[in-house]
């Protein structure tokens, strides 16, 4: 059981007929893959059925080999995810919200909270209320809830939203670690090509609810000055037709 994540003729079509059309895609344990797409391709719409807040109308994910239509808790057994934004308590503490989130695993505990909060740079500030918390303190609190229960696949939608340069490059250097050192496997949607080129092993353009690339970044660098320019070679390809 080598794949981490299929996903089988997923579709989902809103009332205004826009969302996504019979996608198909495989991502093997310890890939990190980057969805891009612009706004509105349905990247969000994917990754929340991924994770259960949304069904799918046709088509399935299995996660870890499970059915999340049939076998629901057992495909979320062993994945992290912020899907949309992040919301922790405001009047809580980081640690408080930490706290909260572990509840459910029972290895989580005091040391592991910390650690979490040390990778992700937020151990000077465990003991502060989240009202005070800039943005990208809050998406940085969201990265260290995500891998709290050291899950084995990381679902991110826009990790790299409001954070700071240097917070960039250590998500950066977060996301690859943990895929070399655990095997983690990562899918992560972002607006920051640059980002995803330095980050992901593979990319799928999503563009109008249909998956029209999958590949491995390093082919796509073996033919183009940079990822950018495969984007837009690509979609532009596509809005032509
Ligand atoms: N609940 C809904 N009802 C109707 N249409 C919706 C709903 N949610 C999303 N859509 C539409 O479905 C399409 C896909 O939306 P989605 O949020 O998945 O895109 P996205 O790729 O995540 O976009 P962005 O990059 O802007 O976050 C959009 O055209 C959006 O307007």
């Amino acid at each position: 059981m080598d794949k981490a994540i299929v996903i089988e003729d997923l579709s989902k079509i809103y009332k205004n007929n826009r969302g996504i059309q019979r996608l198909n895609l495989e991502i093997e344990r310890g890939e990190i893959f980057g969805f891009l797409g612009p706004n509105g391709a349905g990247k969000t719409t994917t990754m929340k059925i991924m994770v259960g807040l949304m069904k799918a109308d046709k088509g399935d994910v299995k996660i870890n080999g499970y059915s999340i239509s049939n076998e629901y808790e057992n495909a979320m057994k062993d994945i992290g995810c912020i899907v949309e934004n992040v919301t922790p308590f405001s009047y809580l503490s980081a640690y408080e919200n930490m706290q909260l989130c572990g509840r459910f695993h029972n290895e989580v505990n005091g040391t592991r909270i910390d650690e979490c909060l040390e990778i992700t740079g937020l151990i000077k500030y465990k003991n502060e209320k989240i009202k005070n918390y800039s943005l990208g303190m809050k998406q940085r609190l969201g990265i260290a809830m995500a891998i709290l229960s050291n899950p084995k696949i990381i679902i991110l939608d826009e990790p790299f939203n409001g954070l700071d340069v240097e917070g960039m490059v250590e998500m950066r250097e977060l996301i690859i670690n943990l895929s070399k050192k655990n095997k983690t496997t990562f899918f992560i949607s972002s607006h920051l090509i640059h980002d995803i080129e330095l980050t992901c092993d593979k990319v799928g353009i999503l563009y109008g609810g249909k998956l029209i690339s999958v590949e491995k970044t390093s082919n796509i660098l073996k033919n183009y000055s940079s990822l950018e320019n495969y984007y837009l070679s690509e979609v532009d390809l596509n809005a032509n037709y």
